[in-house]
């Protein structure tokens, strides 16, 4: 009770945690308690009359919310619901959420979020978050300053352009930035206050969002170019004097932004691309997981990629490093990964090119030695029985690209493919794992970026792993905040991949699962973000380096937890959880 009223600045003096009274702090998300206040703070916080006699627990109110998004059977509905009680009661949401986070892991991240950015404008309730917009130009750190919370550690910010596999959403890609921190809180406990999702609302286009009388966005084209760089520059530059403890994720930019902002920023502020990087150590835990169910050791692996964008390429260059490592050089390192994109394979006389999906692609010279002469590398069934890749992993949004044919293929020479369709949301998808487990005769190991239901195939029952990089940046954010990281090192997302994979329990591959179950996501996050920590410290790069025996314990003690509304005990993490603008001392 105490905690929760007061709190001691470091100056000593005693400030007030809960700034406001009556109505005001009944209706504040972070501060109320709702029907849980009890008589005697109704009576000192000038709550008298404004609440129905009976108090209730933290636990009673979370059973009622639950039932009251249980009665909804819209998706989109529970979203509304939830998004809802969020703007209602923080404490309560993220109690619902953690006590049901494989239940509402689809509604308020994919793919349910995906409709939900679809339909911003038309089920907008309230806002959320921080937008700037060009007209901000100039006045960036301002708006920030608006932000309702002033130690803010974490921001995920997008510019909308690619939302999940759906494209350019305009504002409505606002709902990304919203679930990933919810995830973060939820997954690895950092305190909502600390958090703050962006968008960078710099037109759209989309031209059935520009028709829409609801349109919420800033109406107009896309901005480029030089403009778009040097919005981005400023925004860049205002969080780091703003919010200077801030570690930045960059989430659903499009391909080549993705690239160029990750390199331009990572140094100058903690920050990373969860699409490149967090994505990355998600294939890679597949890779080494797998490796365990199939019996090829690593270096014997064939990576076949399925589009080569942010996720395809992110992926490939940590695979190649893990396989460098392994001792894999020269045309064993080219070959131990293929990829293909809306050209057919990546090869080196392909004028085409991105500039990043250069490092992958084939001399001509080979992929005409292996087989895959021109008029063949764009038919994926004819590049699979060329390569023999052992594993296949889509990242194109294209829903059906993974045909019969081609899983047949796979299934023809290797025991036990892994076949991972990870784009987003269910809707794009390359296969249904139902027909991957059909075509393969039972004998694929299926991963899912959005969660599947169970597949039964001649009485047996497959469960499908969810793919996805929510394993891993609730982790390295807790781990890079808690060791103070000044940098966010590919490293970390290798152990955190390692980590990950190790989190696969031989039960979870026994049942046909590349993934743990997405209900141990605290603890796993718990143990990515402690491998994270520790290659934060051998790395170099942590302000805070911690001993391996200290590690555990300051987690602990960093992780928010609403079991009840105290906050928990002061934490690397806290800020004073009080609002910059309306401190009462007393
Ligand atoms: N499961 C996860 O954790 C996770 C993480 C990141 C991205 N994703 C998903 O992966 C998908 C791609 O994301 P991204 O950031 O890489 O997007 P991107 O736009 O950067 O890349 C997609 C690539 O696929 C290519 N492509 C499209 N259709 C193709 C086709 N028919 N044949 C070959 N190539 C084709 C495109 O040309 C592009 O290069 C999205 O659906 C996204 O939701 C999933
Ligand atoms: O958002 C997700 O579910 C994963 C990933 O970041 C994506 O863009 O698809
Ligand atoms: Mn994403």
């Amino acid at each position: 009770m105490e905690r929760y009223d007061l709190r001691t600045e470091p100056s000593g003096r005693k400030r007030l945690a809960v700034p406001y009274r009556g109505a005001r702090l009944l209706r504040h998300p972070m501060y109320t308690k709702g029907t849980a206040f009890t008589q005697e703070e109704r009576v000192s916080l000038g709550l008298e009359g404004l609440l129905p006699h009976s108090v209730t627990t933290l636990e009673q109110q979370s059973r009622r919310v639950y039932a009251s998004i249980q009665r909804k059977t819209d998706p989109l509905e529970k979203y509304i619901g939830l998004a809802a009680l969020q703007d209602r009661n923080e404490y309560l949401f993220y109690r619902v959420l953690i006590d049901h986070i494989q239940e509402f892991l689809p509604i308020v991240y994919t793919p349910t979020v995906g409709r939900a950015c679809q339909e911003f404008s038309h089920i907008f309730r309230r806002a959320r978050g921080l937008w700037i917009t060009p007209e901000h130009r100039g006045q960036i750190a301002d708006v920030l300053k608006n932000a309702p919370f002033e130690d803010i550690r974490l921001i995920v910010v997008t510019d909308n352009e690619r939302i999940l596999g759906l494209g350019d959403q305009g504002v409505g890609g606002m709902g990304i930035p919203i679930g990933k921190l919810a995830l973060y809180t939820a997954a690895a406990g950092i305190p909502p206050w600390q958090t703050l999702p962006i968008s960078l609302d710099v037109g759209t286009d989309n031209m059935d969002l520009l028709d829409d009388e609801f349109y919420l966005g800033w109406r107009a084209p896309r901005l480029r170019g030089p403009e778009y760089d040097s919005l981005v520059e400023e925004f860049v530059q205002a969080v780091k004097r703003v919010f200077p403890r801030a570690l930045l994720q960059w989430e659903d930019f499009k391909k080549l932004n993705a690239f160029r902002l990750l390199d331009r920023y990572r140094k100058t502020l903690p920050s990373f691309n969860d699409d490149i990087q967090g994505t990355a150590a998600v294939g890679v835990a597949a890779l080494l997981a797998g490796s365990r169910a199939t019996g090829i050791p690593l270096r014997q692996q064939r990576v076949l990629f399925f589009g080569s964008g942010a996720a395809g390429i992110g992926i490939g260059r940590l695979v190649r490093e893990t396989l460098r490592g392994e001792g894999l050089e020269g045309e064993a390192l080219t070959t131990a990964t293929a990829h293909l994109d809306l050209q057919g394979l990546l090869m080196d006389d392909d004028p085409m090119l991105d500039p990043v999906q250069r490092a992958f692609a084939w001399p001509a010279e080979l992929a005409d030695r292996m087989g895959l002469v021109p008029d063949r590398r764009r038919d994926l069934e004819a590049v699979i029985r060329a390569y023999q890749p052992t594993v296949l992993i889509g990242v194109s949004a294209s829903p059906g690209a993974f045909t019969e044919g081609a899983i047949r293929e796979m299934a023809r020479h290797t025991v036990r493919p892994l076949v991972l369709a990870l784009s987003n949301p269910t809707s794009k998808a390359e296969a249904k794992p139902e027909d991957i487990l059909a075509w393969s005769e039972g004998r694929a190991l299926v991963a899912t970026g959005s969660p599947s239901d169970a597949v039964t195939f001649e009485g047996r029952v497959h469960r499908i792993g969810q793919g996805n990089n929510v394993f891993i940046f609730p982790g390295v954010g807790l781990g890079a905040l808690v060791s103070e990281a000044r940098e966010v090192t590919d490293g970390m997302f290798a152990a955190a991949a390692r980590q990950l994979a190790r989190e696969v329990r031989d039960d979870d591959l026994e049942a046909g699962s590349l993934f743990p179950s997405t209900a141990r996501i605290r603890d796993i996050t718990a143990h990515v973000a402690e491998a994270v920590v520790r290659e934060a410290r051998d790395s170099g790069v942590a302000n805070r380096p911690l001993e391996d025996g200290l590690i555990p314990g300051v987690l602990a003690e960093a992780i928010w937890n609403p079991t009840s509304y105290l906050p928990s005990d002061p934490a690397p993490l806290r800020p004073a959880g009080t609002e910059a603008s309306m401190p009462i001392f007393v």
